[in-house]
């Protein structure tokens, strides 16, 4: 049988953005915190971050490697869906990639967001932004579909797994022993309780995601696992509330309970983008030296098999959905598949701010 991704024509991966170069480290910044209330220091420090790398983020390319993944796995199934990909903070500008796909004819896009977990952040800002894009495109623009988070899609679990033990065996004696530090992305503790208002929040969501992947460790090792969840890259006003403990902080408290090893292992991001290659190469590697830990960082899914696989499970099933079949959601876990359309009212900034910016894929409210 021939598959077929109608009634889509074009699968756009819409994701982040980061500088390529010097010169556009301070307007990529500017684009990102643009009426977020983040102090100035924070901001230079974080450009500083940035300049280490010549103020060229890996984001980039990594978007650009998972463009040809998944053209190679829609191939290798015989799916013709062209791919294309867009930013929300730099060039590709999302409404370029979107304004050139229509001008070849696409008139029905499925759009894949690079978060794999809703808050606002990785949905509901997405979900803005591509509403925005719609806006301004007017008569040209394509209707816009987007794919539910993948957190729970089981090739993301997999390919985590598989990340952890590869890094895992390169610990002394092994992964046996070693406590998992999940790591996700900070966010204010008002955008974690927004997150939670219609479904499970953005913590509970990775939760779901430690007890799997901890579970199937155990399988694998046979033996305990012991686990936690940290964040890293928080920012904004220092006197405002954001999800903890940090992952330093974290890593210190467990070298004073008498932890030796540890794995590293970045749940919360799908490429080893800027906030991986400092906050956690870079810090938390640090942090874990300075205390006596042997610590491995286990690679994020990045184009890994089994992801790249899932997410055009994960597409095929969508558009199935949309042809008015009946195509089963698999997913790991407690938590079961997110809607298509995000419910009213969810992943807000703030619970109860009602902000009236339109988006796509959801009630404006
Ligand atoms: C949940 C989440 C994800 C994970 C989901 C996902 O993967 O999408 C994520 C990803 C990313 N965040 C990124 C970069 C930045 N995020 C910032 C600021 C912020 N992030 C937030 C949250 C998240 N961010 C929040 C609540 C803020 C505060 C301001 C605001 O409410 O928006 C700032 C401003 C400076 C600073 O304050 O640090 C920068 C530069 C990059 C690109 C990296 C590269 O260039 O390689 C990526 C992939
Ligand atoms: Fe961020």
């Amino acid at each position: 049988m021939t598959e077929n991704a109608l009634p889509y024509d074009a699968l756009l991966l819409c994701s982040f953005g980061g500088p390529n170069a010097t010169d556009d480290v301070i307007p990529f910044l500017r684009n990102v915190t643009h009426g977020k209330g983040i102090p100035e220091d924070r901001l230079a420090e974080v450009g500083e971050h940035y300049h280490r790398f010549d103020g060229k983020s890996p984001i980039n390319e990594q978007n650009l490697a998972l463009v040809a993944a998944l053209q190679r796995e829609l191939k290798n199934r015989g799916i013709a869906l062209p791919v294309v990909w867009g930013n929300r903070n730099w060039h590709p500008y999302t409404v370029d990639t979107l304004r050139d796909s229509s001008a070849f004819g696409a008139k029905r896009v499925l759009t894949l967001v690079t978060s794999a977990y809703a808050s606002y952040s990785g949905s509901r800002q997405y979900r803005e932004h591509l509403a925005s894009a719609v806006a301004s495109l007017g008569e040209d623009a394509p209707h816009i579909d987007i794919l539910r988070p993948f957190f729970n899609e089981p090739g993301f679990i997999a390919a985590n797994l598989a990340a952890i033990t590869e890094a895992g065996a390169t610990l002394p004696g092994g992964i046996a022993g070693a406590h998992i530090v999940y790591v996700t992305h900070s966010i204010p503790d008002a955008m974690q309780d927004a997150s939670a208002v219609t479904g499970p929040g953005y913590r509970e969501q990775h939760e779901d995601v430690r007890v799997v992947l901890d579970a199937a460790l155990r399988e694998l090792t046979g033996g305990e696992v012991a686990s936690s969840l940290s964040y890293c890259s928080r920012s904004g006003n220092p006197n405002t509330p954001w999800l903890e403990p940090d992952v330093n902080d974290h890593i210190e408290a467990l070298a004073a309970a008498g932890v030796t090893k540890i794995v590293i292992a970045p749940i919360g991001f799908i490429s080893d983008h800027m906030e991986v290659a400092f906050d956690l190469d870079v810090e938390a590697m640090e942090t874990a030296t300075e205390h006596g830990i042997a610590a491995a960082r286990a690679g994020t899914v990045g184009v890994r098999t089994e992801f790249v696989a899932g997410l055009v499970d994960m597409i095929m099933e969508r558009a199935a959905r949309e042809r008015g079949e009946d195509p089963s959601a698999v997913t790991t876990g407690a938590l079961g598949a997110f809607p298509d359309e995000a419910p009213a009212g969810s992943c807000r900034m703030r619970h109860g701010e009602v902000t009236g910016i339109p988006v796509l894929a959801g009630p404006h409210d």
